[in-house]
């Protein structure tokens, strides 16, 4: 993991700059030997501590304990150990830390546990004015360093090329203990003097203007998997992060405005303030599919936080393998919030009206009995009670009532009665019967599936709440001889576990963070809800990007399914992926999609968007002269009539590209290899296998969207969800939004992923 690279010093600095550098990579060397001695240690400490304990489960314990710490350690990315520095005044605005210097990085480094520390972890609550400060608050902090970094040259570690001061105290340079190091990079140093730093950033007539730092960081080509973004998080980010444990927050942010960012380092930074009960509780990060979690895989990791459970909704409530597909219209209606209401009838119709006969239980030569309308009471209470318990616990609540009035009895003629007695009692034959006819013990999958292939307990479960259309759709076409061999769709895994969920609440996280959450249905958020009873959730979308065909159209309604009305809904607007270029003819689209969300506004200006008609190649860079707004639109004389409307599309009914868009896409990606970065083709799904063969045919190997490390990847507009490339060549716009009822917001997705360069490849009007 490597961190923004500094423009570089001059190649002859002045001696002060020679010696201050040298000086920051005498401490690099020495962090660098005391991080090999923590491993070192850690690693001695898994061999004594599993010796020295006292018992073996112990030994179990506490080496389990050394072992993951040392594991953290060993697996933590080669890369440099700091990225800033603060360093406090000592004129009495530093506080408690005035005169103090401090060097943060992604993991607190010491040379022995008790001295002060080396590096900072980036997450003590000293290192938030790193993100926070600036010229009209400057939190005490002097100075503010960035530190640059290139590929080691020694192999194994990093070399600092050069920093960037902020003077944010007021003070004059080469005060504050700093010596005179405050020169900074080529004249950087002076720059920050005055800017306010990045909490200032982000205003100004022309759009937000990043630091030399952020603009390196986000203009930096991508490779391989997401990168994390601690020497480089903004002051409305860090806001977001360090959101107390207790605090539930929506982040709804255009494409590109780092909710993903956000969520890993928030997760990141609960774990490290709040171990113990994070740990208890478990944390768990839910995205839209696996692709995309390979791509994240890697941040959490370089955090030093390994070990987090990543997954999909899918994956964390499956019970049943995926083996059958839905219509559109069933998976919709199983999604639908109203599946909670029938599902819990069509439980609770299991509980059977109470016989009149007396329960009687042998005892030696005793005979215990309860009368009939004394269990229909004890039923009936149970059933009544406030909150209703878990339908398992109920049955457990039943039984153990009768048990109570068998033990009453028994002390009432032959004295008092053990446990084990009262045990014995309730788990008899008798008792036991009684339950199974009355309160029987259920599987989810029984419940759904008698729901699913039985009209008539379809429509008792259903009165009133679904039509008898809507009951027809719902119903199996083949219905299985069982539910043993019922085939499961994933709309019915989510069935499957509210009927789970009433029969026993779910173990719960302490904190679950929910990525591209916009997608999800009411009754996935019932899922994750009751993972996240006593715990808080990170709740990370945008409204403009769903796809799906029960995608929420607001927040609040979202919340509530997920059990967290009050969660504050904070907007992020800067975007740090997408640039200008780009955004505008996203933006196009925006007003399309039936939201309401804040516009976003790029930190980037250096985008280029070409359109590539097949018969015809022009290239514009929005905000040249006489090309702002041109962007494949109408103005441009000649496509008149076929681009800019939606109009010629609306009759594509299949998505076979012709051969000369195949053949341009393959023009557009051996052009865009002569740029730096990752590259993708995004095209519409049915299509990426003939674009990799013609690639390949073409000389040019394609991977995946999985292929995290290929140079070029061709996908689906599918599965682009969440991730980014350098050059994005999108191809047929008007096949990608044919193909699907929301395939406008898949093309806002789809145009969305392009850091640095978007082509177009089209035969078709364009619709923006
Ligand atoms: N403060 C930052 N410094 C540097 N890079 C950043 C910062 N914030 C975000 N980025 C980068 O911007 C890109 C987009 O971030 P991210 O994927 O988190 O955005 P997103 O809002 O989740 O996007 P989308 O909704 O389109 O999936 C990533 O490459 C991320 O590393």
């Amino acid at each position: 993991m490597t961190s923004p690279r500094a423009p570089e010093h001059p190649a002859d600095p002045s001696p002060s700059l020679r010696h201050a550098l040298a000086r920051e990579r005498a401490h690099h060397d020495a962090c660098r030997a005391a991080l090999a001695a923590m491993v070192e240690g850690a690693a001695r400490q898994v061999v004594t501590g599993e010796d020295v304990s006292a018992s073996g489960a112990d030994a179990e314990v506490l080496g389990h304990r050394l072992r993951s710490q040392a594991k953290e350690l060993r697996e933590l990315p080669e890369g440099p150990l700091f990225f800033g520095r603060l360093d406090f005044g000592d004129d009495g605005r530093g506080g408690e830390h005035a005169g103090q210097r401090y060097h943060l990085g992604r993991l607190r480094i010491t040379e022995h546990p008790g001295s002060p520390p080396l590096v900072v972890d980036w997450r003590a609550p000293v290192a938030r004015a790193f993100y926070q400060a600036s010229v009209n608050d400057p939190r005490g902090v002097a100075v503010r360093r960035r530190f640059g970094w290139a590929p080691g040259s020694r192999g194994d570690s990093a070399d600092l090329t050069g920093f960037e001061d902020e003077h944010l105290g007021g003070e004059a340079r080469g005060t504050g203990g700093a010596g005179g190091e405050g020169a900074g990079t080529g004249g950087a140093g002076d720059e920050g003097v005055g800017t306010g730093g990045a909490g200032d950033e982000g205003v100004g007539g022309e759009g937000p203007v990043p630091g030399r730092f952020l603009a390196a960081e986000i203009e930096r080509p991508r490779t391989g998997p997401m990168r994390d973004i601690a020497a480089t998080i903004q002051p409305e980010q860090d806001d977001l992060v360090r959101a107390g444990l207790a605090t539930s927050v929506c982040v709804q942010g255009a494409p590109g405005t780092g909710k993903t960012a956000v969520g890993l380092h928030r997760a990141a930074y609960l774990l490290y303030t709040h171990p113990q009960r994070i740990r208890r509780g478990g944390m768990l990060i839910l995205g839209p599919n696996r692709t995309f979690l390979s791509y994240i895989a890697e941040v959490l990791p370089a955090l030093g936080e390994v070990g987090v459970r990543q997954s999909t909704v899918t994956d964390e409530i499956a019970r049943q393998p995926v083996t059958a597909e839905d219509d559109e219209r069933a998976a919709t209606l199983k999604h639908d919030v109203r599946m909670a209401k029938v599902l819990r009838r069509a439980l609770h119709s299991r509980i059977a009206t109470v016989p009149p006969d007396a329960l009687v239980v042998p005892d030696g030569t005793y005979r215990w009995r309860v009368p009939g309308d004394r269990l229909e009471r004890i039923v009936a209470d149970v059933r009544q009670e406030v909150p209703e318990p878990p339908y398992d616990t109920g049955r457990e609540r039943v039984r153990a009532r009768i048990a109570g009035l068998l033990r009453e009895q028994a002390e009432r003629r032959a004295g008092p009665q053990s446990n084990a007695w009262a045990w014995r009692v309730s788990r008899s034959r008798p008792v036991g019967a009684f339950l199974d006819a009355v309160w029987p013990r259920v599987r989810p999958e029984e419940v759904v599936a008698r729901l699913l292939t039985d009209p008539g307990a379809l429509a008792a479960a259903a009165d009133g709440v679904l039509g008898a259309q809507e009951q027809q759709a719902l119903l199996w076409p083949r219905p299985p001889r069982s539910w043993r061999s019922a085939r499961w769709s994933a709309a019915d895994l989510v069935l499957l576990d509210e009927v789970a969920g009433l029969l026993e609440h779910p173990e719960g996280y302490g904190h679950i963070v929910v990525d591209e959450a916009q997608d999800l249905s009411p009754m996935e958020c019932r899922a994750i809800g009751r993972r996240a009873v006593f715990g808080s959730v990170t709740v990370l979308g945008d409204l403009a990007q769903g796809t799906t065909p029960w995608a929420a159209r607001d927040w609040p309604r979202l919340l509530a399914h997920l059990g967290k009305p009050d969660a504050t809904v904070v907007p992020l607007t800067t975007g740090f992926r997408v640039p200008r270029a780009v955004v505008e003819v996203a933006n196009r689209l925006v007003g399309r999609l039936g939201v309401d969300v804040p516009a976003a506004r790029s930190l980037r200006g250096d985008g280029e968007v070409r359109m590539r008609r097949v018969g015809e190649t022009r290239t514009r860079k929005v905000g040249e002269a006489g090309a702002a707004g041109d962007t494949g639109n109408t103005g441009d004389t000649g496509d008149t009539g076929d681009t800019g409307d939606t109009g010629d599309i609306g009759d594509i009914g299949d998505t076979g590209l012709p051969d000369a868009v195949v053949e341009e896409t393959v023009t557009a990606v051996r052009d865009a290899l002569a740029h730096e970065g990752s590259l993708g083709v995004i095209a519409p799904d049915t299509e990426t296998v003939r674009l990799r063969e013609a690639l390949a045919g073409a000389g040019i190997a394609a991977g995946g969207a999985g292929d995290l490390r290929a140079r070029v990847a061709v996908l689906g507009a599918r599965v682009a969800k969440g991730l980014e490339y350098d050059h994005v060549v999108l191809v047929e716009p008007a096949a990608i939004v044919a193909a699907e009822p929301r395939g406008l917001h898949r093309l806002y997705v789809a145009l969305t992923r392009a850091v640095s360069r978007l082509d177009v490849v089209h035969a078709r009007g364009v619709p923006w």
